[in-house]
């Protein structure tokens, strides 16, 4: 079976990026390159992360209006990504919009509540503080309007996943250890969100940054 880890390759280095998807193909199963890569590397860098042979995840989050989201895929599709996110808050014009622009063989995933915020945060921009309310409204949405599946943190997946049983559900906000989260404030391990429900794990520093991050990803399979 393949694994479920996707790598976060958070780097605008294409060197390292390489470097460290090659170290770690055996035990993931595949990479994800977000706007720090693709804004350094461009459709070039993805191509030539693509010849690795991993199948590519290409997290740009994308949130405009829908002819302008529409466009910027359209643009994207000859980099056939196997998964492409979009911000749900986008609404739903934007999300059907995305959906037909994408290659059929393409998840779209919409992006519900970055696993950055918390409670706190959604008040600060005016949303009612309950991100597990938040998660399932913006799924509700995602799934009435077509696209593929949600990220959520693994802390809402359980409850998305019942809501939604043959969804795509993409989990980042991963670690394996509890004390090293950095700017994750939803954070579950990589086992609690397979268990949830999770269909891809996203997992980023705690791979990319270890000392060695081939044992570092194969210490992570091992527990899944
Ligand atoms: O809600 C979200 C959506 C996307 N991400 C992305 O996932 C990785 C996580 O990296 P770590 O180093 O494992 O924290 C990163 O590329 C984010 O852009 C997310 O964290 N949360």
């Amino acid at each position: 079976m393949n694994s479920p880890i996707y790598v976060a390759l958070d780097t605008p280095d294409i060197d390292r990026a390489k470097a460290i998807a090659k170290k770690v193909q055996s035990h993931v199963g595949g990479i994800k390159l977000g706007l720090e890569f693709f804004m350094a590397n461009g459709r070039h860098g993805v191509h030539a992360m693509a010849e690795i042979g991993l199948p590519i995840f290409l997290d740009l989050k994308l949130h405009d209006i829908p002819n302008t989201v529409a466009k910027a895929i359209q643009a994207l599709r000859p980099l056939d990504p196997a998964i492409l996110t979009v911000h749900a808050a986008g609404g739903r014009a934007m999300l059907e919009d995305a959906k037909a622009a994408a290659p059929t063989g393409t998840k779209v995933v919409a992006v519900t509540m970055l696993t950055s915020l918390d409670d706190s945060d959604l008040r600060s921009v005016g949303f009612p503080p309950d991100p597990h309310e938040q998660v399932l409204r913006l799924a509700d949405l995602a799934k009435s309007a077509g696209v593929d599946g949600i990220v959520c943190s693994g802390a809402e997946v359980k409850a998305a996943r019942k809501a939604w049983k043959d969804g795509f559900f993409v989990v980042p906000g991963v670690r394996p250890k509890a004390g090293n989260s950095g700017d994750q404030k939803r954070v579950v391990t990589p086992r609690a969100a397979l268990d949830g429900g999770a269909s891809v794990l996203v997992i980023g520093r705690p791979i990319t940054q270890a000392d060695d991050p081939d044992q570092a990803a194969r210490a992570i399979e091992a527990t899944l």
